[in-house]
């Protein structure tokens, strides 16, 4: 018996799922596509089993449907999938970033014998597009699942045996404090990492020092102003009480800084260092998906020529997975910093001590 699954919006999600879905036994995965040049390339890809224009097609007889497109246009979708005659038992998710506004459109909707449950996986990037898919996206990742009062345990089950696909670590939330939790730990800090780049931007327009300085920690910090301004349109929108109160939080903290630089209080920016030291150690580093997507290792590299290629030459021969490589200049008459991103721990594993065998500065 084969399982038939419908992605809608093969993107970096939605493509992520795809192929953590596509060749296991039984499973057929069929993307929809909203444009027609899209349906060749989740083909060519080799992301999807089969890719359509039309609604119907991806979605009659499927057993289980992922909308993976902006929260903007979720509601759009699941109320035009409950006007279709879907399979008996058939599991509509969605994987919105938010989950309020989507469980309260679905409690409305008579989907027949469908049933949703609100999704969220808690992984991603600043990059987006199908192009960004990878099937490691969710491992160790948690994926966050908000089933409506009343669903059969049967339905919520095949749901998680199916995401087992993923390798992510499912967690049950209510979707209103779903949406608190996550303003706080991602929608807030997208939004602070933005106001902090266009800030610096704005300095850079008298004197373009700025950018050329700009080094690890700025890098660090705002390596999500990157994301995708459609999809963070329509998140912040969507949790727009929730974001409205918790900047309204975010100046009162700012505004502790502005008192304690005012009056010298070195004491108390000592305290606010360490309170946030202590808390940011107990926050689970190194793993993949909420923290981090990546495993990185720097290196100290002298400034010689075919340096780079000599280091990717020995992980290549040694079949270590590069994820991303990139040289950090932060001073011109310094030697440079490397990063080197990897997919698996073990790969940053292995990379680390061939290096260190060659005599390379290392950190992690
Ligand atoms: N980016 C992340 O880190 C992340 C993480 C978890 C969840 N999400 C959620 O996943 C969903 C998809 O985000 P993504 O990062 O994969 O974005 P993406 O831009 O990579 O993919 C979006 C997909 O939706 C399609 N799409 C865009 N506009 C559409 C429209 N008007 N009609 C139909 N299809 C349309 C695109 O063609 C694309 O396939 C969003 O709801 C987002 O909130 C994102
Ligand atoms: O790692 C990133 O780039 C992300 O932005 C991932 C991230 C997050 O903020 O943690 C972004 C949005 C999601 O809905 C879930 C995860």
């Amino acid at each position: 018996m084969t399982t038939k699954i419908a992605i809608f919006g093969v993107g970096l999600i939605g493509g992520s799922l795809a192929l953590c879905f596509k060749g296991k036994p039984g499973i057929t995965v069929v993307g929809h596509a909203h444009r027609p040049a899209s349906v060749d390339k989740y083909i060519s890809r080799g992301v999807v089993d089969q890719a359509t224009l039309s609604i119907e097609e991806a979605a009659l007889d499927a057993d289980f449907i992922f909308l993976c497109v902006p929260v903007g246009k979720l509601d759009e979708y699941l109320t035009k999938l409950s006007t279709l005659p879907l399979k008996k038992g058939c599991i509509i998710t969605d994987v919105g970033s938010t989950k309020a506004s989507i469980a309260a459109t679905a409690a409305k909707l008579s989907l027949g014998e469908a049933y949703f449950i609100g999704g969220h996986p808690m992984a991603g990037s600043e990059r987006s597009g199908v192009e960004a898919a990878t099937p490691l996206l969710f491992e160790n990742a948690y994926y966050v699942l908000t089933p409506p009062p009343g669903l059969p345990e049967e339905a919520y089950h095949s749901l998680v045996q199916l995401l087992a696909y993923t390798r992510a670590q499912i967690v049950k939330v209510d979707p209103a404090l779903h949406d608190r939790i996550v303003g706080a730990i991602s929608h807030l800090p997208h939004i602070i990492a933005v106001a902090l780049v266009n800030q610096v931007c704005d300095y850079n327009q008298d004197n373009a020092l700025y950018r050329r300085l700009a080094a690890g920690g700025f890098r660090d910090i705002t390596r999500i102003a990157s994301s995708d301004p459609i999809i963070w349109r329509d998140i912040l929108l969507n949790n727009r009480d929730v974001m409205l109160q918790m900047l309204t939080d975010w100046n009162e903290e700012i505004s502790t800084f502005v008192r304690m630089l005012q009056e010298e209080d070195g004491e108390g920016i000592m305290q606010a260092f360490a309170k946030a030291n202590d808390f940011r150690s107990e926050l689970p580093e190194r793993r993949k998906g909420m923290i981090a997507s990546t495993f990185d290792l720097y290196i100290d590299v002298p400034d010689h020529p075919g340096i780079i290629g000599k280091i990717t030459t020995v992980l290549g021969e040694n079949r270590i997975n590069l994820s991303n490589i990139q040289i950090i200049e932060s001073r011109e008459d310094v030697p440079g910093i490397m990063r080197l991103s990897f997919r698996q721990e073990t790969d940053l594993e292995r990379a680390k001590e061939l290096l260190d065998n060659m005599d390379y500065s290392i950190s992690l």
